[in-house]
């Protein structure tokens, strides 16, 4: 390890995301020296000690790989000045900072050293507020260096020191010796395996009840990736056993304490007892309540049901089939309705015919919205009334975990009916947040194909609604869809059915045969630019892939087509971020809820223009200029995952379908993929594949007990 000390003379990169950072630093013989670093970035200015080494780059050349860094505090009047404005307190602008040096003179240095810079209280002219505020985080940066040091002895990164410090200020350390595994509650990132790192390096037993309690707390609450929202006690006990190496016996008694204290909560159901996280469990019980509050005062809603049917067939110039009819007078004799059916059955149809029905009784504020910008796009579009997204609806507040909203039980929604399609893709949570904020004495109509993919997260809302059989519901069966997809349409109810689509190629559905990975990359290569051909907007072409991973995951798709399809070229300007090469031109995909830049996960797009310090990119809706760092967030988008295109419509689907998929290939995935298609599906691979996916069920059951308090059971 080598120390340096010099000045900050520029940041030259950030990543917010992970915290890896680059910077030019000057030491006192003037020497510029490249460092990089996994941790918080230092500020232009600020004058630093670092510990590391030096590396020589493949590409960059000779780098100071920086393990720690310290934040000097000034020993010369020159330098007091840039470490007073790099603390970035409120208030305190160059103006203060004159006076602060006019009353100190030679002695701020030592004020701005001592421990306690309680003298800095005493500065006239600045505002209260303004000292306080200095005066703390002064003491703040010394304790800040504790952290980072306390963090790196133990191996960790020094990341985490300021979110650390301003949850905990100068207790932080403490917190930390008294139980290592408070990291987990700071950040969902920080995994149980870290904050074990640092238990060991504090030698504390693995076999102490922390350890285990953490453990336990980590696994509830990651079973939702699997879609669980409870899980019975003993498989609980299995997961948590794994990931220990032991501690069975502990393992239980923890339980028992933990559901003692309620940080846990267990439901008792058919002789087993369910573990939840308290918030999944909150949701859950809360949902069924308000969905069975809801239905308790259903009203018959008047309207001449006749005539109203009548009128929309002339206006529409169809025949509503008998179920159809029955879905519109379903949902206004009930408080809730459900409506499920397969693709061209109609759905959007009834959707309309609500809208107009509704609009002419009392209850005529109607909202309609679906989880995805595209499905809310559709919708707006088929319907002609304006649909939004659910998140849009409910309008998350910013910086706080992804279900919590403005609009809540204390601030309704302005609604007499609430209209939710594609729901299919809510889960528990988002289901909750808006039945939450749902008027008691609002309509409430749910549409979906309870056939698609189940919904990522906890529950299957959808699902659970229909099977419950408490809340009324109609099943559209017949196609609607006559001219164009008609094949597309009758290909997906034949996979939804167990039986092999028809594969002789129609204008709409092709089927092209391979025989390996790359014979199908060939394929899809020719196909994606051919189809580029036949449409206007480049975004109405989409490669769908059952998986995101491997030799045939979306991500080596992507790569291949942006190679084919837009090559490096002095004329396109690139950027590299975190070894992917972005260009102009390039398709990408957000993939996390930017709510400053209202661009949401799943939201696709083509960059147009790249700065140095950010991206332009045009979505279907909007143009957004987004600011390098947030880029991190985005991937290329020629190939995407099935589960990523839930919710959304393109024009032509491509979609690579090969044994290589192996557990990929189930019967909902390939539905769900096929009926993303408006026009045309071309799918690429072996019969062998479709007809295993056909035959397969997905996979493992999610654990939930809503459809049995939807019951009233429990
Ligand atoms: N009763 C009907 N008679 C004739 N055509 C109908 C009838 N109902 C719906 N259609 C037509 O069938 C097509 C599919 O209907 P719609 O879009 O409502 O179905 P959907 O279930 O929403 O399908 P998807 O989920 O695939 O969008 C539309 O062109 C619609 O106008």
């Amino acid at each position: 390890m080598e120390t340096l000390r010099g000045i900050v003379q520029r940041l030259i990169y950030q990543n917010e995301s992970n915290s890896y950072c680059v910077f030019l630093l000057e030491d006192y013989n003037e020497e510029r020296i490249v460092c990089t670093a996994n941790l918080e970035a230092p500020k232009e200015g600020d004058d630093l000690e670092v510990t590391g080494r030096y590396i020589t780059h493949k590409k960059y050349g000779r780098q100071f790989e920086t393990a720690t860094i310290e934040r000097l505090k000034p020993d010369t009047l020159y330098g007091a000045k840039p470490y007073l404005i790099n603390l970035a307190v409120r208030g305190l602008g160059e103006k203060s900072i004159d006076k602060i040096l006019a009353y100190f003179e030679d002695d701020l240095i030592t004020v701005l050293r001592a421990e306690d810079p309680v003298a800095l209280l005493e500065v006239p002219g600045l505002r209260k507020s303004v000292k306080e505020d200095l005066y703390n985080s002064l003491r703040g940066e010394g304790i800040l260096q504790e952290i980072n040091r306390f963090l790196e002895a133990a191996g960790l990164s020094s990341r985490w020191s300021r979110i650390l410090y301003t949850t905990y200020g100068g207790a932080a350390i403490n917190v930390l010796e008294d139980n290592p595994f408070r990291l987990l509650e700071l950040d969902s990132t920080i995994t149980f395996s870290m904050a074990d790192t640092l238990r060991a390096a504090l030698e504390i037993d693995p076999g102490d009840e922390r350890r285990i309690e953490a453990a336990v707390i980590y696994t509830l609450r990651n079973i939702s990736d699997n879609g669980h929202s409870c899980m019975p006690a003993d498989e609980l006990i299995g997961l948590v056993f794994d990931r220990l190496g032991g501690y069975a016996e502990e393992i239980a008694t923890r339980i028992e304490e933990l559901l003692e204290y309620g940080q846990i909560i267990g439901t008792d159901y058919d002789g087993l007892l369910y573990i939840y996280s308290p918030n999944i469990y909150h949701a859950e019980s809360e949902a069924a309540y308000l969905t069975q509050q809801l239905m308790a005062d259903s009203e018959v809603i008047p309207l001449d049901m006749e005539a109203f049917i009548e009128q929309f067939e002339r206006n529409k110039q169809i025949h509503l089939g008998d179920a159809q009819k029955e879905a519109i007078q379903l949902a206004l004799q009930n408080k809730m309705a459900l409506i499920t059916g397969g693709p061209g059955t109609g759905k959007t149809t009834i959707i309309q015919a609500l809208v107009e029905a509704f609009q002419q009784t009392p209850q005529n504020r109607i909202l309609l919205c679906a989880p995805t910008g595209r499905a809310a796009k559709r919708l707006t579009e088929a319907t002609g009334y304006e649909a939004t997204t659910i998140h849009r609806l409910l309008m998350p507040i910013q910086g706080s975990d992804s279900y919590d909203f403005t609009k809540n039980e204390d601030n309704l929604l302005e609604a007499d009916v609430v209209i939710v399609d594609e729901a299919s893709m809510l889960n528990v949570q988002l289901y909750y947040s808006l039945l939450a904020a749902i008027p008691e004495s609002a309509y409430v109509v749910i549409v979906g194909d309870v056939d698609q993919l189940p919904p990522i997260g906890a529950g299957f809302v959808l699902r659970d609604l229909l099977d419950s059989e408490v809340i009324p519901f109609v099943r559209l069966n017949t196609i609607f869809r006559q001219k164009e997809g008609n094949r597309i349409v009758r290909n997906a109810h034949d996979i939804n059915h167990g039986d092999m689509p028809e594969l002789t190629p129609v204008g709409e559905f092709t089927f092209r045969e391979v025989r390996s990975v790359t014979e199908m990359m060939h394929q899809i290569v020719a196909f994606y630019t051919s189809s580029l051909e036949n449409v206007t907007d480049e975004l109405d072409v989409q490669i769908i892939s059952p998986m995101r991973r491997g030799v045939a995951g979306s991500v080596a798709i992507s790569k291949i087509i942006q190679e084919a399809v837009n090559k490096k070229s002095t004329l396109r300007s690139e950027v590299k971020i975190n070894g992917q090469i972005y260009r102009v031109g390039d398709k990408v995909i957000q993939v996390l809820n930017n709510y400053e830049l209202e661009v949401f996960n799943g939201e696709i797009g083509v960059i147009f223009a790249i700065s140095k310090t950010e991206v332009s990119i045009r979505f279907l809706d909007k143009e957004v200029k987004v600011p390098m760092e947030d880029m991190t967030s985005f991937m290329l988008a020629y190939a995407i995952t099935v589960h990523k295109s839930q919710g959304s419509e393109y024009g032509i689907v491509i979609i690579p379908f090969i044994p290589t998929y192996n557990q990929m290939l189930q019967r909902n995935l390939l539905y769900t993929a096929v009926t993303r298609a408006r026009n045309k599906v071309i799918v690429i691979g072996t019969k062998g594949a479709i007809q295993k996916a056909v035959q397969t069920q997905s996979g493992t059951a999610r654990y939930s007990l809503f459809k049995e308090r939807l019951q009233g059971v429990i």
